[in-house]
């Protein structure tokens, strides 16, 4: 059995880390052979909380799980982690864009990408999902400069998840049949779902997303805006944003950076961009990518028609205008 690692969740007494814990405890994304110390941090005003959630782990009797550290003090809560699940931040209610939670959150990434910088180790692999969750982690990153910034990444993989499932469901064929669905850019609305690239195994044959469907007019519409929005109508029936699903996508994404993508299937992440496919440099943008040896790279060579080159351009600029006014936040 390996030495434990230490594993942070921020906004440890939420919705989210609730469903996250658990997976976290039980093996699921670092391993059934690699024990971990549990860091849990939040706010002061929820220690309370937090407290029922540690009585909970212990109730657990998971064997992994060698600690459990519960605090509001940011020091500890990061000193010495591996692995960081930002998660802490305010949720959107109904009606509202995730950038509407800019000026809310991006001060929380900035304080714990400093706190970040100073107590983790510098091997960290820094996952964030409290929203916006692209430009909090670009700022998170900025913070934290002794961190490589290939360290950092946002979550859209609730976004993949999503798609893949909806293109299941219409082909009528198990969600693991279809693969290599792609998310560019940010997790808002203007993010664009792409299964142009995608494939599903139906019965013993390999096709295409495009040809199995016959459906292009679909695919490039209603599929689109489905997934775009499908974050707030989960708030519209719940009256709460996703937990349960957005817990098992932080899961994924991170069990993805740990143990590697499988051999020709790649994963979207929002990670910072080099100017691939002709995206701006210095935002973070969700790309294919795969991963080896916990360092991604993005995958070249996809074709890109006109279509969807309008696509990545809206949701590129959102996250260069999303930049700019979460520096003159944070620089206020
Ligand atoms: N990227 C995605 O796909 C995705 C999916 C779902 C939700 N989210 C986002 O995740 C975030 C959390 O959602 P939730 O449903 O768990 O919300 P929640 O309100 O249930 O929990 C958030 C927790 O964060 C804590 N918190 C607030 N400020 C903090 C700080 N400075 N340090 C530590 N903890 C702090 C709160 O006290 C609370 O316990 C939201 O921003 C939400 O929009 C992202
Ligand atoms: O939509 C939200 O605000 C929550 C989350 O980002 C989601 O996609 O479900």
């Amino acid at each position: 059995m390996a030495e434990p690692i230490k594993v942070v969740v921020t906004g440890a007494a939420g919705q989210i880390a609730y469903s996250l814990i658990y997976q976290l405890a039980k093996g699921d994304v670092f391993g059934a052979n690699q024990p971990i110390i549990l860091h849990l941090l939040d706010i002061p005003n929820m220690m309370g909380t937090l407290e029922g959630v540690v009585m909970e782990i212990e109730d657990l009797a998971l064997p992994l799980v060698r600690g459990v550290v519960a605090t509001a003090d940011p020091a500890a809560a990061f000193n010495g982690v591996e692995a960081a699940f930002m998660v802490g931040s305010m949720p959107r209610r109904q009606g509202m864009e995730r950038k509407d939670l800019l000026s809310a959150n991006v001060k929380i990434f900035k304080d714990q990408g400093e706190a970040l910088d100073k107590y983790a180790k510098k091997t960290v692999k820094v996952l964030v999902v409290g929203n916006p969750a692209n430009t909090n982690a670009l700022i998170c990153s900025k913070y934290a400069p002794s961190i490589p910034k290939e360290n950092f990444s946002a979550m859209t993989r609730l976004d993949q998840n999503r798609a893949q499932a909806h293109v299941a469901a219409k082909l009528g064929v198990p969600v693991d049949h279809v693969k290599n669905v792609i998310i560019w850019g940010n997790h808002s609305s203007t993010q664009f779902p792409d299964v142009k690239h995608a494939t599903a195994q139906i019965n013993s044959a390999t096709l295409p997303v495009y040809d199995a469907y016959k459906d292009t007019e679909y695919l490039k519409n209603d599929f689109v805006k489905t997934i775009q929005t499908r974050g707030a109508a989960v708030i519209a029936a719940r009256k709460m944003s996703s937990a349960m699903s957005a817990a098992k996508a932080a899961g994924d994404h991170m069990k993805d950076i740990w143990q590697g993508t499988k051999p020709g299937e790649w994963v979207s992440m929002a990670v910072l961009s080099d100017g691939s496919y002709g995206v701006p440099k210095d935002v973070m943008f969700s790309f294919p990518v795969q991963i080896q040896n916990k360092e991604w790279k993005i995958v070249q060579g996809l074709e890109l028609d006109d279509f969807s080159k309008s696509k990545l351009k809206i949701t590129a600029d959102e996250l260069v205008e999303e930049k700019e006014e979460a520096l003159s936040i944070c620089n206020n």
